[in-house]
Order: C-alpha cells, then structure tokens, then sequence
C-alpha cells in the first residue's frame, strides 16, 4: 500500500522517491542527513556531543536561528533528545532554557535562513505533489498527503507553540547540579561572543552545504519526473502498437489459414497423384484387381503382374529342369546298379564314365538350387512389395470412397489432408491444426446409419469412455489425444498426435524379423509406456497391445495406441486382477490364457499387457508369432490354442540372446499368478539397459 514517507523537511514523500532517492549514488551523504540536523539541534540546544560541547549561556538569537532552522524537524530533535542516554533530564531542562531565548529573538530576529528553508520545503513538497500526480496515485491520497504535508509545517508552528510553553518552565527551577551548561561554560573559557559568531559560521556553512544537497535532490527528482512521464509515454505507444498488432492479427487469421490450408491442400494433391502413379506402375509389375463373372456372381481377383508372373515362370522352368536332371540321374543309377562286369550294357560306357556323369548332374542339381534360392529370395521380396500394393490400393480406394476426401476443415482448425487408413468402424485422416501449426491424425467415427439408436449410443459411449482414458495420457511411448468433438448426428472426431512412421505392422510386414538390438529397443519403449500406465493413480491394461497399435514418429520413436479396449483398474481390486467384464474383444495371438477361460468371470491385471508384449517381442525376432502363427482368429478360439499354449517353443534360427529369450519365457508364463506384472518385468536388466 502506498504510505507516504516524511522528510526531516516535513516534505510528505513517496515510497517510490525514496527508493529513487536512496539509490541515487550522488546522494549518499542524504541518508545522514536526519542524524546530523538531530546532532546540530542538540548542539544548539547545548547538548552536544562530547567532542564538541555548546557553552551554557548560548546566545538567544543562535538559538532562535535553529529554531526556525529545524522547527520543522522538531520531532526529530525530540527524538534526537529522547533518545540521548546521557542525562535526560539535563537535555529537558537545556531544551527549556534555550526555548526561552529563542522566543525572546523570534519577534524580531526571524531569520531569512527559517524562511528560506520553508520555501525550499515548500518547492520541494510540490515537487512531491507533481510527481505523485504524475506518478497516478489517487486524489485522495494526494489529499491525504497534502494534509500530512500541511499538518507538519502545522507541527512545525505549534512546536514554537510549545516552545512557548516551555517557556514557562524557569530556568531557575532547575538544579545547578543538572549543570551541564554551567560546567561546560566554565571549562570553556572562549569569549561567549567569539562562540557564537563561530558557531553562526558553522551554522551558515551548513545551511549552504544543506541547499546544495536539496538543489541536488531537486534536480534529481526532476529527472526522475522527466523519466516517469518518458516511461509512461513508451508504455503508450508500446500499448498501441500491440493493439494494432494484435487488430491485424485477428484481420489476417482467416487470410493465413486460407493460404496455409491451400499450400497444405496442392501438397496433398500432389501426394494423391503421385501415390496413385506409383500404384499403376507398380501394377504392371506385382500386379492387380481384375474382375472375374461367374454367371451373375462378380468377384474380384488378383492377377499377378509381369515380374512376378516372369519370376513365377523362371521357378517353374528351374523346377521342371531340376526334375528332369533328377530323373536322369536316377536312371543312370539304376544302369550302375544293372551293370555286372562294369560296362554299362545299354551304352558299353565304362564305370569312369558313369561316375563322371553322376558328378555332372550332381554339380547341375546344385547349381539349379542355388539359381531356385535366388528366385524365391526376390520372389519373397516380390510377395511383400505386392503386400504393400494391395494395401495402397485399398487405402486408395477407401480415399476415393471417404465422404471426407475433399479436404474439409474441421471444427473450425483441422484441416483434412489424405487418408491414413481405415480401421473397422472409423477413418484416420493425416490433417494439420491451423491453430496450434502442427500435423494431428483426425480418427473419424462414423456411425451406421442402418444401426438401432441404442446401438449408436453404445458406440458412442464406448468412444467417450475411451476418449476420457487416453485424454489424460501424457507420456513419450503413448500417442496423445488433443480433442474430440462431433462432426454430425453419426460421426464424430479424435484428435491424435500424427506419428508420420509406419505402425509396427507394416514394419513386420515389410520386414517379418528385425534384429535383436532392434526389436528390444522397441519392446523397451512398449515397456516404458505401460510402467507409465501402471504408476498412475488410476492404473490402465491396454488389453489390445498388438503391432498395429504400436506406431512409430519420424525419429523412430515407438508409441502405443488405440485405448478402445483399456480397462481402468479400480482402486478395491484384490491382488488376481480385476473381473473382464467384456470377453470376446481383442486379437486373439496377444491375448494370454486367462483371457479365454470361460467356466468363470476371469481376473485380469496389467499381466495381460505382460503376456501381449512377450507375443510381440517373439514375432520381432523370429517373424512368427509363437502360439497360432498360422491360423485364423476363430479357428484359435475353436481349437483352444493359447488354452493349450503352455510353454514356448523357440526356433534355432534366426539366432536369439539367452537373455531375450528368458524375458519372453518370464512374459509368456502360462499361470497368470507366477507371471511378473509390468513393474516387475520392467526391472528386468535386459529392458533397463543398466549398466552392469
Ligand atoms: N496417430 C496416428 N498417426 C498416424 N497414423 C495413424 C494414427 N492412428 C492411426 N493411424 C493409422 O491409421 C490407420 C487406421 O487406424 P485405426 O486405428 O483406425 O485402424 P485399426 O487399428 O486397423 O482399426 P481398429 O481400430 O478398428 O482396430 C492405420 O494404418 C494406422 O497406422
């Protein structure tokens, strides 16, 4: 709160000033200032220091001229008395004594020095005043402080007042044994007239030493007024300016959004074409959709493209020539077998003859083998870049289809670009957030319009429940959500952080084995995203951890998601887990054991996730998933494989560390109660890359 100071000068003063004057180098010997008129007063009121002691008969007029010097700093001078240890009633009686005196002069020697002061405390209190209005402080205060000022100048006339009281008291009626005055009187043998005039220059040279200083202080209050008022005009003009700014800001928004969306959207057309092109010269190697009529029953087929119809060709050639050479090498084995006297009696050749011929078809049959691995190495190769085709087709297709396909902006900021890909109830748009400047992934749920209002409700209740799971998620290995919001009565939007990589899939698919450094840094990552979910106050099982739901950012970086079948882990569950509710979801080779038991309720915990990253870590190495690579998903459930699936079985190649293998096994534990949950796994020295 603003509390005026006051000044030896009874000048009501500001905090401000005060700062500013304190801080002003220039001005250091002011912070004495008070002490020293307190030390002036006494002395002129014969209660110097010991140094310098006044004589006891102090002339009337010196005194009346610190009266009227410091009348208006009297409190001080009370406090400089008041506050003298020595002797307080000698400084009382002292006080009397002089007060007289300087009343008798005070008729007719004012001095022009009391008057001078005044003025100069006058100048300086509207000094204050300016600045404080300058400074915006409130009318009333400014009143206030004015009073103040006022009633000190006041105090300064009632202290005569009071001098005059004073008066009253005789000097009489105080005791010679107070006699400071009288002792100091007669040690100092000085003429009284020769002290005085010493004392009046000493007075004079302080007076003027006291009006530098206040002209020093004027002038630095100037230039302080002079700096305010620059400020505040620079605060002006600096407020404007952002105005203006922000004025032309809100005008060009709308201009840059348009521009950005449209650079973003001949961007993405460009992509469109040009993924397009690329499918059609691909095509005409690996392939196409070609139509076939049986009757009236239109089917689509795959017909292979040239390459892989000329690699297919040259495999079927190197079999039939295999074949033929076997055969040859057959017969000539039977003839050796035939012949009795080592001439072969069909031909008459000689044994020698015979061997060498073997040898040539032996050498035939491995070369025609090494030429088959070659072909089936590139046929493979072939098989996957047909893999990644038939998926760009679709997703061409699905793009084609999409009703959002025409670049629309959503809510207002989203604007769509091209499509993901297409899950089963939903569409993910690459898209980019004109209001935050970054790429998002738009997840668009559409609802069935053939579907019963209850079954929308569900869906979307479903997709609420997930949204309020994943909103909360923030970690580096689990894809953010940003929003959610409705787009019509059937669709709405999620909003995700774009991970511009390919979802382990399509890494796996590209590329079924990835070394070990590499799948465990990946698996790793999955780890340190699920200890995340398990640390919260609110634990979370994924439930769904497969390698379509592990995506990857443009630096490699792996992160988990789709949240659809999280179960939130309630805070009264025992230690076996918590009830699945909801059986049946979820993709069946991640799933572990207790997942398919039907003759009860089972209890699941964050074991689950346990279980799925061991399958997804087996696949990583060994390209095969270890329970049920090959079947289908009801035929798993049908055959009760991972009921059966108790102990995993691992390939002699590709070659595998001890150590990874004993993570999978710990993952894999088929009893759910000897099983590690994601915090214990996670300490596995394998997945902290701890120095050991
Ligand atoms: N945040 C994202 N960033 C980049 N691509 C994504 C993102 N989320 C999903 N995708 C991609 O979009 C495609 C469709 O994703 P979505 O999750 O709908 O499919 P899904 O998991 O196959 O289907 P479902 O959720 O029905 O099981 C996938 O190819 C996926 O890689």
């Amino acid at each position: 709160m603003y509390k005026p100071q006051r000044l030896p000068f009874g000048i009501a003063m500001s905090d401000d000033m005060l700062i500013h004057f304190s801080s002003n180098s220039s001005n250091h010997s002011d912070q004495s200032l008070p002490t020293k008129i307190a030390k002036l007063e006494a002395r002129m009121v014969g209660k110097g220091s010991a140094s310098a002691p006044a004589p006891a008969t102090w002339s009337a007029a010196s005194s009346a001229t610190a009266t009227a010097k410091f009348g208006a700093a009297e409190g001080l001078v009370e406090a400089a008395i008041s506050s003298d240890s020595d002797d307080d009633n000698g400084g009382e009686f002292l006080i009397q004594a002089n007060t007289q005196k300087r009343q008798k002069l005070e008729e007719d020697d004012r001095t022009t020095l009391f008057e001078r002061i005044e003025a100069a405390a006058d100048g300086r209190q509207k000094i204050v005043e300016t600045m404080e209005t300058k400074a915006g402080f409130d009318v009333t205060r400014k009143k206030q402080g004015r009073g103040r000022g006022h009633s000190v100048t006041g105090r300064g006339r009632g202290s005569r007042v009071n001098d005059q009281t004073r008066m009253e008291i005789s000097p009489s009626t105080v005791s010679p044994s107070n006699g400071q005055l009288d002792n100091s009187y007669h040690k100092d043998n000085r003429p009284k007239e020769q002290f005085r005039n010493d004392d009046r220059s000493s007075l004079v040279e302080e007076v003027a030493s006291l009006r530098a200083k206040v002209a020093a202080l004027e002038e630095d209050l100037r230039k302080s007024c002079q700096e305010v008022s620059d400020y505040q005009h620079l605060c002006q003009q600096l407020e404007k300016e952002l105005k203006d700014l922000k004025d032309h800001e809100q005008h060009m928004k709308p201009k840059r959004m348009k521009v950005i969306s449209d650079l973003l959207i001949s961007v993405s057309k460009a992509e469109r074409q040009e993924a397009r092109m690329k499918v059609r010269q691909d095509s005409l190697r690996l392939g196409n959709v070609g139509v076939i009529r049986a009757g009236t029953v239109i089917s689509e087929i795959w017909e292979d493209g040239q390459t892989l119809k000329d690699l297919n060709a040259h495999l079927r050639h190197l079999l039939e020539t295999k074949e033929a050479v076997e055969r040859q090498r057959k017969s000539l084995k039977k003839r050796q077998s035939d012949k009795g006297d080592g001439i072969d009696a069909e031909t008459g050749a000689q044994e020698e003859d015979i061997l060498i011929q073997d040898e040539i078809y032996k050498s035939r049959l491995a070369s025609i083998k090494r030429e088959e691995e070659i072909f089936l190495r590139e046929r493979d190769r072939y098989e996957l870049e047909k893999g990644r085709l038939i998926r760009e087709m679709k997703r061409i297709r699905d793009e084609d289809g999409s009703r959002f396909n025409n670049f629309q902006i959503l809510n207002h900021r989203f604007a769509l670009l091209n499509l993901l890909g297409k899950g089963g109830f939903s569409e993910v748009y690459k898209a980019y957030d004109l209001v935050e400047h970054r790429y998002v992934a738009c997840k668009l749920h559409g609802l069935n319009a053939q579907w019963s209002e209850e079954k929308k409700q569900s869906y979307i209740r479903h997709a609420i429940r997930e949204y309020n799971i994943h909103k909360t998620l923030v970690h580096h290995h689990i894809v953010r959500l940003w929003d959610i919001f409705e787009i019509d009565q059937n669709t709405f939007c999620t909003v995700l952080e774009y991970c511009s990589g390919k979802d382990l899939d399509a890494v796996l698919k590209a590329t079924p084995v990835l070394p070990e450094r590499e799948a465990r840094i990946i698996i790793v990552q999955i780890f340190q995203g699920l200890v995340y979910l398990n640390k919260r106050t609110q634990k979370i099982i994924h439930y769904d951890l497969k390698p379509g739901n592990v995506l990857f950012d443009d630096l490699g970086v792996a992160k988990v998601t789709d949240f659809g079948l999280s179960k939130i882990v309630e805070d009264d569950v025992g230690s076996q887990g918590m009830e699945l509710t909801s059986q049946g979801a979820g993709t069946y080779w991640y799933l572990p054991p207790e997942c398919f038991e039907l003759s009860k309720t089972p209890l699941i915990s964050s074991k689950v996730d346990v279980w799925s990253a061991g399958v997804l870590f087996y696949q990583m190495l060994f390209g095969r998933r270890p329970f049920g690579h090959d079947q289908t998903q009801e035929r798993i459930l049908r055959e009760d494989t991972i009921i059966k699936a108790r102990k995993v079985e691992f390939p002699s190649r590709p070659a595998v560390s001890n150590e990874a293998k004993d993570v999978i096994r710990r993952c894999l534990t088929y009893n759910q109660a000897e099983r590690p949950d994601v915090l214990t796994i996670a300490q596995d020295p394998y997945l902290t890359y701890s120095k050991k």
